[in-house]
């Protein structure tokens, strides 16, 4: 058994008579690994399952080569940020690190590198004596990998970071998770196509507890290929249009619209083929794999 991935083989997971995990077989390395998938994938239990917080039905996981039921172990190498994080709203940013440190039974010689060290490297210095309460949504996000990561772990698990972050914030964090990457495994889940295509050479796709995908955002892309097309069409026609294909982006220009589709070969005159992006890749993933395209959302102008 590798000790440095985390190995997942036909995983099953029910609430009552729904199943959330589907058979899910996966290995995951060193370095940023994206999971994406829509709200009810299944992203969470996945993650959940993998911190020892949720107990499988069946199959087996292993991480770093210690397998889930030891609890105990498998904590004492992975961080865990949850998708709303939050934590002693009235102590300041340094008290609570050293709260959550003497909890983990840090000695108090280590507590203070390892906060110093952190306080640094997710850049809350300036606000190590403000209240929790009083951060914004980043610098609390900043503060959930901090206290994720003052175990030193081997494994970071990342649930929806960005979601409600402002764009810079949001680039900031990933940056940071990246950074965190170099050294561990981050498993970061999200909706949002961005956030993988900026930061994870490897990603898994979920859909209804079943694995879709699982392979390099190349590997993804070339999936794509061929299959996405650019057209100038009028507002009058994209109503038509959007019967018939996915419309997976659209910009208006006075009275037209320039529309990116997905189509085999579209019968539009004005259509030309486009290089896909991992927004297409993923769109055409849920569609071959029975997705509605009405319930794909995809579209932004
Ligand atoms: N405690 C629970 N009891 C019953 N069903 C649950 C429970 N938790 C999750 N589910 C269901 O299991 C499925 C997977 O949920 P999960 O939260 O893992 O998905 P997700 O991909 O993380 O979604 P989101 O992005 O919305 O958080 C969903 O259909 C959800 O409704």
């Amino acid at each position: 058994m590798n000790q440095n991935e985390i190995v997942i083989r036909h995983l099953n997971k029910f609430y009552g008579k729904k199943r959330a995990l589907s058979d899910v077989d996966l290995t995951i390395q060193q370095g940023m690994f994206g999971l994406l998938g829509r709200n009810g994938a299944g992203k969470t239990t996945l993650m959940k399952t993998l911190a020892t917080l949720l107990h499988k039905n069946t199959g087996d996981v292993f991480v770093c080569g210690i397998p889930v039921e030891h609890a105990r172990e498998v904590r004492s190498i992975t961080g865990y940020l949850p998708q709303e994080f939050s934590c002693y709203p009235n102590m300041t940013v340094r008290e609570a690190l050293g709260y959550l440190g003497i909890l983990s039974g840090m000695d108090g010689k280590t507590r203070k590198e390892r906060i110093e060290l952190l306080l640094k490297k997710t850049n809350l210095i300036e606000q190590q004596q403000k209240k929790v309460k009083a951060l914004s949504g980043g610098m609390k996000r900043r503060l959930g990998i901090a206290q994720a990561l003052l175990h030193d772990p081997k494994v970071l698990i990342v649930d929806e970071p960005t979601a409600g972050l402002d764009p810079e914030e949001r680039i900031r964090f990933r940056n940071l998770l990246c950074e965190v990457a170099e050294e561990r495994i981050v498993l970061l889940s999200t909706h949002i196509v961005g956030d993988i295509e900026a930061t994870c050479e490897r990603i898994a796709i979920l859909n209804e507890g079943q694995l879709l995908f699982n392979g390099t955002t190349g590997e993804l892309l070339q999936k794509a290929n061929g299959k996405v097309f650019e057209a100038d069409v009028s507002r009058k026609e994209l109503e038509s249009l959007k019967k018939v294909y996915t419309v997976t982006a659209m910009h208006a220009a006075g009275q037209n619209c320039r529309v990116r589709i997905l189509a085999e070969s579209p019968s539009l005159p004005s259509a030309s083929p486009a290089e896909p992006n991992i927004e297409d890749a993923y769109m055409l993933c849920l569609l071959h794999h029975g997705v509605a395209a009405n319930d794909l959302g995809g579209e932004k102008e």
